[in-house]
């Protein structure tokens, strides 16, 4: 059986109250067991999502200068714009992924063969986003209504889970109005699997994001893992939905909900490594992979200690009180330590 529980969100959309209330549950439950759920009926149309993965098909096809030109200033702010292969490096946030490959290599060292752009609010004076407006002029006006549309069925898996968790409407609503959040397309480029046995490299090292939840998009490429938590340490695949039938939206928490609920919800493991069939298929590089992540955040300025809800004697915290923007700061100077421009495709 998969780890991941598959949930019909029209139950909270447009269900009767013990739907929604079932729906919470459930939401609820996935999310402490394995930090995964998948959603049927999200409130993305199809052709969004598909038109989502043409335009960022498009946007990593510019040459390098036009990508160049958009290109991230790398270090601890939010990530606005282009990342080359290896610029940002998550196997740097987190000390375990050292032992994963077999301690030869400096921790900042540790390679994701992978590229993104990533962008904000389409509002934000603080910390605006790069658009490649006269290369590619399609780019911005879809991807900045894709933020909204991601933001806003976030504010409803987050209503949803207050009442899963039993606890007061808009204990995390309000915590994340308005929106700092952020969203981001990847692009794999086609590697060798030697290079991913190689220790040094995967497509993305095991991490946990650091918002409160991503939503997330993938192809079917294949090679997203999460961990199985009743073997820490050990990987299952987060399979992807074959061509043509309709969207599964993927959600996994992320390390700002571990705070709010004091390790109640833990934020789910994952990693993008060799997919399944080809580990023992003849076949030695693997093809391209696309996805498209919305990394879900608490406002800037909120507190990310744990809500008191959560806290009590039999549970006291270690967390200590931060702002959001604070937390993503110290998070963030962890995947880009080792501030080199990458390989560049
Ligand atoms: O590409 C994927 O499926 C996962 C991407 C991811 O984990 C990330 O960018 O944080
Ligand atoms: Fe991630």
């Amino acid at each position: 059986m998969s780890l991941v529980k598959t949930l019909d969100f029209d139950l909270f959309t447009n269900g009767t109250e013990t739907q929604r209330k079932q729906l919470g549950t459930d939401l609820a439950d996935g999310f402490v067991s394995a930090g995964f759920v998948k959603l049927i009926n999200h409130g993305i149309p199809e052709e969004v999502v598909d038109n989502a993965f043409r335009l960022s098909k498009q946007f990593f096809e510019l040459p390098k200068a036009a990508k160049a030109a958009v290109g991230h200033v790398p270090g601890p702010k939010p990530q606005r714009g282009w990342s080359a292969v290896y610029a940002e490096r998550v196997g740097g946030s987190r000390l375990d992924n050292l032992e994963r490959s077999g301690g030869e290599t400096a921790i900042d060292e540790l390679l994701d063969e992978k590229e993104h752009f990533d962008w904000g609010p389409r509002e934000d004076q603080e910390f605006p986003n790069p658009w490649p407006d006269k290369d590619f002029p399609e780019f911005r006006p879809f991807m900045e209504e894709y933020f909204e549309t991601c933001h806003d069925i976030s504010i409803k898996i987050m209503e949803a889970l207050e009442v899963g968790l039993k606890i007061p409407p808009g204990s995390l609503v309000n915590r994340c109005l308005p929106a700092h959040s952020e969203a981001r397309v990847l692009h794999y480029p086609p590697v060798d699997v030697e290079v991913l046995r190689g220790g040094k490299t995967r497509r993305i090292w095991p991490h946990t994001d650091f918002g409160i939840i991503t939503l997330l998009f993938q192809d079917t490429v294949g090679g997203l893992e999460l961990e199985d938590r009743s073997v820490p340490g050990t990987f299952a695949p987060v399979v992807a939905q074959p061509k043509g039938m309709p969207s599964e939206l993927v959600v996994n928490t992320s390390e700002t909900l571990q705070r709010l609920t004091n390790d109640y919800i833990r934020a789910g493991l994952h990693q993008v490594n060799i997919p399944a069939p080809s580990k023992e298929s003849k076949k030695t590089t693997l093809d391209p992979r696309y996805s498209i992540a919305f990394f879900f955040k608490a406002s800037r300025e909120v507190n990310v200690g744990p809500l008191k809800h959560f806290v009590t004697e039999e549970r006291p915290t270690t967390y200590k009180d931060m702002t959001a923007l604070d937390f993503n700061r110290e998070r963030n100077a962890t995947v880009f330590k080792s501030a080199k421009a990458g390989k560049v495709y």
